[in-house]
């Protein structure tokens, strides 16, 4: 079985560095996964937990020999990241980042590497590093892919392609458009937690606050508990449509206090806001238990799938879901889930002990 890409390099294997990476090996899409990162910490964390194949701490001839590359350091370094890629990236070679931001890094990276398109996986995790990254985060998600006029037909299809074998949505929306609307949804949001956050920090009474803080504060400060670089980046490099953001909080902030004087006119504030907040459209994968999943690589036979559901449920280990993720002429891939990490390792083993290849 001939996976999508050739040889596939990470760069920054953090929390989406690693869980591109990790969709890559779970769904048989990479020949090999190579990570590049500047923190030695966080390519020895990779090689441990099976994310990446290869690790790198420098750039160098090895960038040459990839079919695709992936920026997923923070946003203020992708542009210096990119300088220092472009000299050895193949000139077939494909190109994309998972950066929050996009006009400021499509500028800046599209004219350095070869067939490049910016995108942002509209998925993420208050919890920052490769340990926690895992190919589920990207499952479902909205992945915005920002082409231009400069983008090649190459760059397009590719990036798409990867995006849909990952199981993500691809949308296409202007680099610039996506700023605006990412401000209001995304960073203003976070803004809003550091804040509130900042509130409770700087009370004479913190300490009692944080003792009485229920769901409302920890639903809405969440965001915080992430990569402070991270964000800090995803921020500053958005300050223009951040800044008219924080306007029209700051005029609607003004509005909803003026209507605390008029209960009527906040109750239909308050019911218009529940309607907005009630038809988030659902995303599957925050509905569903947590689930512990193995991929295993299946000769296209007859009775292939019997046979491994007859040696698991011999060893008393149950399939909760069962999904087929790729269908070849020699081989394709399963994706089995199981309750617990005990029945995922229990079942990792019988089917090893059973001939079959797991990553
Ligand atoms: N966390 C989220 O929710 C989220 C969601 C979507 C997109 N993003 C974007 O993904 C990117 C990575 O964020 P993350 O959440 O994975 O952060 P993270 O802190 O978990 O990982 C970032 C990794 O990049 C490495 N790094 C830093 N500077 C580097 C450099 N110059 N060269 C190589 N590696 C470098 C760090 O050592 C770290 O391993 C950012 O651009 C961010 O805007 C994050
Ligand atoms: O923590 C989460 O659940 C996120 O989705 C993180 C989140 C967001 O809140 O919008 C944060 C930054 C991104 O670039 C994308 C996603």
């Amino acid at each position: 079985m001939k996976p999508l890409f050739g040889k596939v390099g990470v760069f920054g294997v953090g929390l989406l560095g690693g869980s591109v990476a990790l969709g890559l090996k779970e769904r048989f899409l990479a020949e090999e996964v190579h990570a590049y990162d500047q923190d030695p910490l966080a390519l020895e964390k990779a090689l441990f937990l099976g994310v990446a194949d290869r690790v790198h701490t420098e750039v160098g001839p090895w960038v040459g020999e990839l079919s695709l590359g992936i920026l997923a350091a923070p946003v203020g370094a992708l542009a210096e990241l990119g300088k220092a890629l472009a000299p050895w990236a193949h000139p077939e070679s494909l190109w994309t980042d998972v950066g929050s931001v996009k006009a400021k890094v499509v500028a800046a990276l599209e004219g350095l590497l070869p067939h490049y398109l910016g995108g942002h996986p509209m998925a993420g995790s208050e919890r920052a590093g490769v340990e926690n990254a895992h190919a589920g985060l990207l499952q479902n998600a909205v992945w915005v892919l920002t082409p231009t006029e400069r983008t090649s037909p190459r760059a397009r299809e590719g990036v798409r392609r990867l995006v849909e074998a990952l199981g993500a949505y691809p949308l296409e929306v202007p680099p610039l458009l996506h700023d605006e609307l990412v401000a209001r949804i995304s960073h203003l949001p976070y803004l809003l937690a550091v804040a509130l956050n900042r509130l409770v920090a700087h009370s004479p009474h913190k300490d009692l606050l944080m003792f009485l803080a229920a769901g409302g504060f920890r639903d809405l400060t969440r965001v915080a508990s992430g990569s402070p670089r991270m964000s800090r980046d995803m921020v500053v490099e958005n300050k223009e449509a951040l800044k008219e953001a924080i306007e029209e909080l700051r005029e609607v902030l003004l509005e909803l206090e003026g209507l605390l004087d008029e209960p009527e006119g906040l109750l239909r504030a308050a019911e218009e806001a529940k309607r907005t907040r009630d038809s988030l459209p659902i995303v599957r994968r925050s509905l569903l238990p947590e689930m512990h999943d193995l991929v295993v690589q299946v000769p296209d036979r007859p009775g292939e799938i019997a046979r491994i559901a007859t040696a698991l449920g011999e060893a008393g280990v149950n399939i909760k879901d069962i999904e087929v993720l790729t269908i070849r002429e020699a081989a394709g891939a399963l994706r089995l889930s199981f309750a617990t990490r005990e029945e995922r390792e229990r079942a990792r083993r019988v089917l090893q002990e059973a001939g079959y290849r797991l990553p």
